[in-house]
């Protein structure tokens, strides 16, 4: 492999990030808003992203390798491709962390002429230990948190243990968290519940969160509009600086300005954009569950029932389960296809954020990842929410209690979900006067997450500070953190340009 990616040039930031498109693409969308200030980018992650991105038949191998001018390497994380690392995480995660650092390092040594070249490494929360890559090398580190802002409160309070979360004799306890309501054990993220089953992911929060001043900055995938009071409740602690929506710029008015860098690990189907125009305005149901999840068989059927009886239409993305099980998870019902066939269409993975934005769609029924909720925020509409894991319970508390754009199904006692309650999930956003104050609000939201990123909006304005620091930081070699007080003048210019 060629040396010197670097090509003498100054001012490079190299971003690290876990395989997941969720983790990738938003770090390729801070690299282009750091590109258009003057910096340098280039994207390191895993083999396994590449082989996705390869495997999916819309990306060309060159696309593999540049995004919009952002050059992608990539380094192993001990597996063999073929490896099921959704069954077996704990033990992903393990591998990734015993040799992600020495094969980044590595890494590192051959594409840049010099290692101080780099102004800076940014990794993302599943990689924490690239902190300790950019330590070895002297190089600053930043963190862009990739979830809400209120998931990093979360987890800052919990494993710094500033406040009781639920355990195992108390399982059923309230948490009250100063900018967030009152959170019950639904609304919290799975991590931190005593009964989750992912051991290695707890551990790694554990340690980020105990570790927080190897980074120097934290920005966070939000804007300071949508979740202020939380911001404002890290300033005295950890301050992050929210610089997104790091959404396609389609969604947020600045295609003429900024190119999108994004990558795909499953081809969309197009037909589905066709098929949305011959729909009336604001009438279709969208339902995804993202790239990861896959629900039960019962659930399926729950889903399949409720749009049936909804006689609504509908666009529904079945993704087929990478490692498919007997039991019949992820998969339709019999008969449904047939039976709908006048009604909606199904298909294996959408063109989510033109679904998203097309006339023809009035609501969206979703997992609330948080990647799907901003590109909802930022295409003003209403949301549906049925969470499973990680982040996802909180965000769809966000949805209800806080952003106020959407309605939550809730689970019956047995864990899984009836096809009446989205039914009636589906009529509330629908139609009457809650549907009405949802739209409203959503269409206000998306106004403010498009001026946050204009020039001179809060999130282009930390931006702006961060490239300024990172660059000031390497003239001055001025190794004093900066986290703490230029977060604060940040929020505060931010707080008068309050929307
Ligand atoms: O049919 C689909 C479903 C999802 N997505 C994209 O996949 C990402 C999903 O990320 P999110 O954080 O919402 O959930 P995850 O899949 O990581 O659980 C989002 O950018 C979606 O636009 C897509 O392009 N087509
Ligand atoms: O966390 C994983 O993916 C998603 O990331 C989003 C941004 O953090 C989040 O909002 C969403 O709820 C998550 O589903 C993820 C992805 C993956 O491929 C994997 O192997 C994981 O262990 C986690």
């Amino acid at each position: 492999m060629a040396q010197a990616e670097d090509k003498g040039e100054e001012n490079h930031v190299l971003l690290v990030a876990f395989s997941a498109q969720g983790h990738i693409n938003p770090m390729l969308r801070l690299g282009k808003r750091l590109t258009a200030k003057g910096v340098h980018v280039a994207l390191a992650t895993t083999e396994i992203a590449r082989h996705r991105i390869l495997k999916s038949s819309s990306t060309d191998a060159k696309a593999a390798y540049l995004v919009a001018g952002i050059k992608l390497l990539f380094f192993s994380d001990g597996l063999s491709l073929d490896y099921d690392r959704k069954t077996n995480l704990d033990l992903y995660m393990d591998s990734l962390g015993k040799h992600g650092p020495s094969n980044l390092s590595a890494l590192i040594k051959e594409h840049y002429t010099s290692p101080k070249k780099l102004l800076c490494l940014v990794t993302n929360p599943f990689v924490p230990w690239v902190s300790d890559v950019a330590a070895e090398y002297n190089i600053p580190c930043a963190m862009l948190w990739i979830q809400p802002c209120a998931l990093y409160a979360i987890y800052y309070r919990c494993f710094n243990k500033l406040s009781a979360f639920p355990t195992l004799t108390d399982p059923d306890m309230v948490v009250e968290l100063p900018g967030l309501p009152s959170m019950e054990k639904e609304d919290l993220p799975s991590f931190v519940l005593p009964n989750n089953p992912f051991g290695s992911f707890p551990k790694l929060f554990s340690e980020l969160f105990r570790g927080m001043e190897k980074f120097k900055w934290v920005l966070g995938n939000s804007f300071y509009e949508l979740e202020k009071h939380v911001i404002d409740s890290m300033c005295e602690l950890y301050p992050i600086r929210p610089i997104g929506p790091l959404v396609p710029p389609t969604l947020l008015g600045l295609d003429q300005e900024l190119e999108d860098a994004s990558v795909d690990m499953w081809k969309s189907d197009e037909t589905c954009i066709e098929w949305l125009t011959q729909q009336p305005p604001c009438s279709v149901v969208y339902v995804s569950f993202g790239s990861i999840v896959v629900l039960p068989a019962k659930q399926m059927e729950a889903i399949a029932t409720a749009l049936k009886n909804a006689k609504r239409p509908f666009l529904w993305v079945v993704k087929p389960p990478e490692f498919p099980t007997p039991d019949g998870a992820g998969q339709l019902p019999l008969g449904f296809l047939e039976e709908t066939k006048d009604q909606g269409q199904v298909v294996r993975w959408s063109p989510q954020t033109r679904v998203l934005s097309h006339p023809a769609v009035a609501c969206f029924i979703t997992h609330c990842g948080w990647n799907s909720m901003l590109e909802t925020i930022c295409s003003g509409i209403p949301l549906i929410a049925y969470p499973q894991w990680t982040d996802q319970p909180t965000n769809a508390k966000l949805i209800v209690d806080v952003f106020k754009i959407g309605v939550r199904i809730k689970k019956e006692v047995d864990g899984n979900m009836s096809s009446e309650v989205i039914e009636k999930c589906i009529e509330e956003v629908m139609v009457g006067p809650m549907a009405e104050q949802l739209r409203k609000t959503a269409m206000a939201l998306k106004a403010k997450a498009r001026i946050a990123v204009q020039a001179g909006g809060s999130s282009d304005e930390n931006i702006r500070l961060f490239v300024e620091e990172i660059t000031s930081d390497s003239r001055e070699k001025d190794d004093s953190p900066k986290v703490g007080n230029l977060s604060h003048e940040g929020q505060d210019k931010v707080r008068d340009k309050d929307v």
